[in-house]
């Protein structure tokens, strides 16, 4: 395998990516991607709603903000005791009902921790029901051979087990509770021994950077189709941890790494919050000589890094809508606005589909339609959800000439 020049040795004693090649690639991964993994999600197709609207591919929906664990990073600041004012049964299913107004999403169960829901089996049993591909994302400490089974029966396709350190001691220091990180992998044999496939999410900071090839390779010896990286919004509980935002250089030299890591893997491997992957994934390519196409790089060539309001959105345990669970900004609620018209009308919404409404670099960047910046970070570092992303130290070609 070939290193790239600028990242044979990477950040905080990062040592490379794994040797051999076992024909690993992103292709034809059997992995729940919105846009049509094969053989599965019968909306993928959809790409624009018959008014010109986006179609929407995916919704995270926080049923419940509720959570057992108690995450040094957790966006929801999410707590163990209830919450007031959540979707009941019947409000639920009745927004359920006008999801496949805006296209045949694939739908996340998330939270809090989705399991606190009583209901959360029933519920995704009627979207199932109604062709929608349903996903998970409980933190798996709360998984049992019964609920595995529940969840079996009510037709989750997948679950996210999120997993921030290589071993318990450094996973549970981050999630905040002794014994999470064997009650996960506990909680994954059960979700392997009732058929459910699973994906590792994993936030990236300063305390897990130099564990980062070492967390693939748990990912890969536990046997998850996908690892989806996330990168840090200060937001929420992790607005105290400014320490822990790696730096914009540090963030390149992860997603070189993470582009070298999926040639020599099978899992399904995903940037999220990370949207100038697509930048780099692109340059990477370049520089190597191989097209960007479906054949090479599977669904990676056909999205976008931020896909807030373009072709993912965020429902909170509240019902407001939101373009995802790291920007806390209030595009309507489905209690007074009808789902469909939210996500066909809101200002914000509309913002993001436009690139005359991004500032900084990102308004004038070559790589705006792949990338977008985290809307995110903009919104949590400076005030500005339309602002640069304060993350990326690409300098757009425009931006060289006007200074030359
Ligand atoms: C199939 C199983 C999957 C599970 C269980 C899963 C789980 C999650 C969870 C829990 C979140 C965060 C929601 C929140 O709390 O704010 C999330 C966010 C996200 N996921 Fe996935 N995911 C899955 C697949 C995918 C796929 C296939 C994609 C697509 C390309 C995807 C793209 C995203 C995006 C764009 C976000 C939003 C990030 C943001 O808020 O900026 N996910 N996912
Ligand atoms: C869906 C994923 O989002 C992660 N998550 C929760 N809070 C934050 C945050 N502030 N920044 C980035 N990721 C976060 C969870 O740990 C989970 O892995
Ligand atoms: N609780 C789940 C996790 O940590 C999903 C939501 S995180 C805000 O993966
Ligand atoms: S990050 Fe997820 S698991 Fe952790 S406290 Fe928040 S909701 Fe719970």
């Amino acid at each position: 395998m070939q290193k790239h020049p600028h990242h044979g040795a990477g950040p905080s004693g990062l040592d490379g990516p794994p040797a051999g090649h076992p024909g690993g690639h992103q292709g034809g991964h059997p992995g729940g991607h919105p846009g049509g993994k094969p053989g599965g999600h019968p909306g993928g197709m959809v790409t624009t709603l018959s008014d010109g609207t986006p179609a929407c591919k995916l919704i995270a929906w926080e049923v419940t903000r509720s959570c057992n664990l108690a995450c040094k990073h957790c966006r929801a600041e999410a707590h163990l005791e209830p919450y007031e004012g959540e979707l009941d049964t019947a409000e639920a299913k009745a927004l359920i009902d006008t999801f496949q107004q805006v296209g045949n999403p694939i739908i996340i169960f998330t939270g809090g921790d989705p399991m606190m829901r009583a209901d959360v089996y029933e519920l995704i049993r009627y979207a199932t029901d109604k062709g929608l591909r349903c996903v998970m994302s409980p933190n798996g400490t709360l998984i049992t051979p019964e609920t595995a089974q529940k969840m079996r029966e009510a037709g989750v396709q997948r679950c996210s087990i999120s997993i921030d350190g290589p071993d318990a001691q450094s996973h549970d220091e981050f999630r905040g509770v002794q014994g999470a990180f064997d009650a996960s992998m506990r909680g994954i044999e059960y979700l392997k021994e009732a058929g459910i496939e699973f994906q590792v999410n994993t936030t990236v900071t300063r305390a897990n950077l130099s564990s980062f090839k070492k967390i693939f390779d748990l990912c890969e010896h536990i046997g998850a189709v996908a690892w989806h990286i996330f990168l840090l919004v200060p937001t929420g509980r992790a607005a105290q941890l400014g320490a822990e935002v790696i730096t914009g250089q540090e963030y390149e030299d992860v997603l070189n790494w993470f582009y070298d890591f999926r040639k020599t893997t099978n899992m399904h491997l995903k940037a999220t919050c990370a949207p100038h992957y697509y930048r780099i994934m692109r340059q990477r390519a370049k520089a190597e000589g191989v097209p960007v196409t479906p054949e090479n790089f599977g669904l990676d060539a056909m999205t976008r890094g931020c896909l807030g309001g373009t072709g993912f959105c965020f429902i909170s345990h509240v019902g407001q809508v939101q373009p995802c669970g790291y920007l806390e900004l209030d595009c309507g609620n489905i209690r007074t606005t009808p789902f469909p018209e939210i996500w066909r009308s809101s200002k914000q919404f509309k913002q993001f589909r436009t690139q005359d409404e991004y500032e900084g670099k990102c308004g004038i960047c070559e790589y705006h339609k792949v990338c977008g910046g985290c809307r995110a970070r903009a919104y949590s570092m400076n005030d500005n959800y339309m602002g640069e992303e304060p993350l990326c130290t690409y300098i757009p070609k425009l931006a060289e000439r006007r200074k030359a």
